[in-house]
């Protein structure tokens, strides 16, 4: 069963599978025919060589079970196959109507015209499949952190119904988000998640570890939790908390 704790230290954990693949997706430089919609001119593929990549990998996962769990969002969710892997029951913690919540093609818009250029050398080494591959891996982390925001507001509603029904019932979205937010912990998250870079991020050899350089700036990656990810997981709380009593 979650609860506010438990959804904390779970996006605490969520922390280090972004950065890590921030580092793996930095590695590579932007790649920019990896994105290009006239690149492939096989006939099997249609649209840019990532769009290929994401459909037929999640579609794939779709079928090995991936999306059973309502931790997990695809972001081709149309025509989707149903997974063939054996029923596992899991608790139903969200509530129906909230659980619906997506906001996968804003995450989608905002990876590739803002984040990505953040913190990706321009050049292009030929490595697209792999690129794609980071992208990818690097969506589903951001995703799934950001509509996390559905679990931790779940957690909160059942831990003190009476602060939040009056706001929802109000519709009161400032006050709710006044509720909801807690600039001590978002100010630890932020630093955190910079001393993390940092020590994921550093070159290890036997003899030392080198100062000074990171394979992912420490702080594009708090920039990035700050300016992006915890507003967009407090978004989701909101609109969450607003279907709940639906
Ligand atoms: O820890 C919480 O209470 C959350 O709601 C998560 C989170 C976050 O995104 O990290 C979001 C809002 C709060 O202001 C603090 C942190």
């Amino acid at each position: 069963q979650y609860t506010v704790d438990s959804a904390r230290a779970c996006l605490v954990r969520q922390e280090d599978t972004i950065i890590f693949a921030l580092i793996e997706r930095a590695k590579f430089p932007l790649n920019s025919p990896t994105y290009n919609h006239t690149f492939t001119s096989i006939s099997q593929i249609q649209g840019s060589l990532l769009h290929f990549f994401i459909r037929n990998t999640e579609a794939i996962q779709s079928k090995a079970g991936r999306y059973t769990n309502p931790e997990e969002i695809p972001f081709f969710p149309e025509n989707l196959p149903p997974s063939v892997a054996p029923y596992y029951p899991s608790s139903e913690f969200l509530h129906s109507a909230g659980a619906l919540i997506n906001i996968n093609k804003d995450i989608w818009k905002l990876y590739f015209h803002v984040l990505l250029p953040m913190f990706v050398a321009s050049g292009d080494d030929g490595n697209y499949a792999q690129t794609a591959a980071a992208d990818l891996t690097l969506l589903q982390a951001i995703s799934r952190r950001i509509h996390y925001g559905r679990f931790v507001a779940e957690a909160k509603f059942r831990e003190t119904p009476q602060i939040f029904e009056s706001l929802i019932r109000a519709k009161d979205r400032k006050a709710l988000m006044k509720v909801l937010t807690l600039e001590s912990i978002e100010k630890m998250v932020v630093k955190r998640v910079e001393k993390k870079a940092m020590v994921f991020g550093h070159e290890v050899s036997l003899e030392h570890v080198k100062e000074g350089t990171y394979k992912v700036d420490p702080s594009v990656v708090s920039l990035l939790y700050q300016k992006w990810l915890i507003p967009l997981t407090k978004n989701v709380e909101l609109e969450y908390l607003l279907r709940r009593l639906d």
